[in-house]
């Protein structure tokens, strides 16, 4: 991690027109054991990178990636920018703080700060300890005989799951406007993690409940139940529309896990050392 100092010479040696904050201990199910680390990256680190482009040029668009995390216990449903904030987990405090950290810039500095509140968003590229990815990668070794079981936390948990391809342009929107607003990227659909499972394993022909098995070690000290976001001011404003449906987003994840580990076999990095 890059101390102020260093932050300070890297704006002014790049000279960026526009910063995008993606950095993050962006693991949700980490954060418990992690809060401080936590902390320190996924919060103070948007004040570090603010600190950065205010002392080096205040004309710098900046981007931060807040997270629909932040309204874990939610007040409504669906949620939208008004929502009030209720995290669950160490990274969705750390996010909140992130958030009212730009909003503040913006508001005291004058800057074109501004938050995109971005729900679960997903790609064959998405890290093997997030749910999506491990129930892909666990379906093609399970099809190609290379596991016999996926070992999963609950699946009664509901996300807004979008493909991240469309919710990179919206954050490049948000960066080419008039003026800075925090906007919801959400497709508007919500499906369980069961839901996810099933098209995962029908897709290559298998029965998912003969080969998952729920596991307490997966459940989270406390949960966030149901995310489901309304994106009608990023449809309005910004003219975004997702492209990808949720049937498209999980067969495309789990063609592509079935090409890498039929070319690795073995050899595919997987979820064996990591806790998750
Ligand atoms: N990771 C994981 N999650 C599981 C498992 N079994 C069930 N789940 C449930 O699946 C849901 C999604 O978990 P993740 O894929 O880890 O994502 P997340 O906690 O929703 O967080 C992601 O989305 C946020 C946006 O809302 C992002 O901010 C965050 O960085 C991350 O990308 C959670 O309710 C979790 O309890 C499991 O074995 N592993």
């Amino acid at each position: 991690m890059l101390d102020q100092t260093s932050l300070e010479h890297l704006v002014r040696t790049v000279g960026p027109h526009e910063v995008y904050n993606l950095g993050a201990q962006s693991f949700v199910g980490s954060s418990w054991g992690q809060p401080i680390l936590t902390g320190d990256v996924t919060g103070l680190g948007v004040t570090r990178i603010l600190e950065a482009i205010r002392s080096v040029d205040k004309s710098i668009r900046f981007y931060q990636a807040s997270s629909s995390e932040m309204f874990g216990k939610v007040h409504e449903t669906p949620q939208r920018e008004s929502t009030p904030l209720h995290p669950r987990s160490p990274y969705g405090v750390a996010k909140a703080y992130g958030h009212y950290m730009t909003a503040n810039y913006r508001e005291s500095y004058d800057m074109y700060a501004c938050s995109g509140i971005l729900f679960n968003h997903e790609s064959p590229r998405r890290g093997l300890e997030f749910v999506t990815r491990k129930i892909t990668d666990g379906v093609a070794r399970i099809k190609l005989g290379l596991a016999h079981e996926l070992r999963l936390g609950n699946l009664d948990a509901k996300r807004d799951w979008g493909f991240a391809g469309d919710y990179v342009e919206a954050m490049w929107m948000m960066l080419q406007q008039d003026a800075p607003e925090d906007y919801v990227v959400a497709t508007g659909e919500t499906h369980s993690v069961r839901e996810f499972v099933e098209i995962a394993f029908s897709r290559v022909g298998l029965n998912w409940e003969d080969h998952v098995v729920i596991d307490p070690k997966f459940y989270r000290p406390a949960e966030v139940d149901l995310l489901l976001g309304d994106p009608t001011r990023a449809r309005k404003e910004l003219g975004w529309e997702p492209k990808m449906s949720f049937q498209e987003l999980t067969e495309t994840m789990i063609d592509s896990d079935m090409r890498r580990v039929s070319l690795l076999g073995g050899q595919a990095p997987s979820l064996v050392r990591i806790s998750a």
